[in-house]
């Protein structure tokens, strides 16, 4: 498959010289939905405005569509939509004569009755933009960032200020765009959407890539985890030995790379023994827990642990 967007080795140095993304490699494939997760100040917004073409690397190499966003502007500008963090609109336009002046700087624009209503706002067309709720805002950023009908849509945290129902929506959208063709880089601090959206993620800290993968493969690297109490008069020495529980008071907690195994074993020594296994909770590992793993490292290396 073709890769739509290739990052190698690629470093980002600021006035000053603080270094916010230190030497990163990772493509996206075409209809590819790709994440960038990361703690605050990662250097995920830092790299997509790389990708967009906003700045130049201060080393390696970017590629989109086969050519350098920065010194081939031109090339690259016209097949990108790119949706920001905070598009600063004149806030006395209707939310139609917004899209239309932006459509007048666009490349083969969507009717701007289109654009509204693939983001659900064909409804607000007449409304001042200032009067526009800050998910409607949101919206109204995707509405404009899909209007070149773009080959590669970079979305910078779509679906921030959105309530459920609105980041459902948002998510269908971008899941029809992909799957008509669209290459699709977004940054989101929702782990959730992630799971939900991405076919592959890569999550950043301190400017690196720590890990990467679809988020299945992601995730298969952290053990799993059973919880349970015992009831009172039962320690849990009692368990068996080859399930490496760790009890506080009567809570117990197993960690395991074998689920199935692990809980098996559980459930048959607690029918022998005749014991109940209180709140019983066994779940497959999270991508909240690779992420919070990574966020505690971030502290510990804070402190000098
Ligand atoms: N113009 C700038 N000059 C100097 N440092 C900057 C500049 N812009 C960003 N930084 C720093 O670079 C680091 C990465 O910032 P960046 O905005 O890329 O992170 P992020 O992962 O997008 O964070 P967030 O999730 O908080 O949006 C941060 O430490 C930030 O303070």
């Amino acid at each position: 498959m073709t890769n739509v967007i290739e990052a190698e080795d690629v470093r980002r140095t600021y006035a000053g010289g603080f270094e916010a993304v230190t030497g990163i490699t990772f493509s996206v494939a075409a209809g590819e939905i790709f994440a960038l997760l990361g703690t605050n100040g990662a250097g995920k917004t830092s790299t997509v405005e790389l990708l967009e073409g906003l700045a130049r690397p201060s080393a390696g190499t970017v590629r989109v569509l086969g050519h350098d966003p920065y010194a081939e502007r031109s090339a690259v500008r016209p097949r990108i939509g790119v949706m920001l963090q905070e598009g600063g609109f004149p806030s006395d336009l209707t939310v139609t004569e917004t899209v239309r002046m932006w459509a007048g700087c666009t490349t083969g624009a969507r009717p701007a009755g289109e654009a509204l209503e693939m983001v659900g706002l064909g409804g607000r067309s007449r409304v001042r933009v200032k009067q526009l709720s800050g998910g409607e805002k949101r919206r109204l950023d995707l509405a404009l960032a899909l209007l070149g009908r773009p080959e590669v849509l970079f979305l910078d945290e779509p679906s921030t200020g959105l309530d459920a129902e609105g980041r459902r929506d948002t998510w269908e959208l971008v899941r029809g765009l992909r799957d008509a063709g669209t290459t699709v880089l977004l940054t989101t601090h929702y782990l959730e959407e992630a799971e939900a959206l991405a076919d592959r993620l890569a999550i950043m800290h301190r400017g690196r890539i720590v890990t990467a993968g679809t988020p299945a493969e992601v995730t298969a690297e952290r053990p799993a985890r059973i919880r349970f109490s015992l009831p009172e008069g039962v320690p849990a020495g009692r368990l068996p030995l080859t399930l490496r529980a760790a009890a506080t008071g009567r809570r117990v907690e197993i960690r395991t790379h074998g689920l199935q195994d692990a809980l098996g074993e559980l459930l048959l020594w607690a029918r022998e023994t005749g014991v109940r296994l209180e709140g019983l909770d066994a779940r497959a590992a999270s991508l909240e827990e690779a992420f919070l793993e990574i966020a505690q490292d971030e502290r510990n290396e804070t402190v000098g642990v």
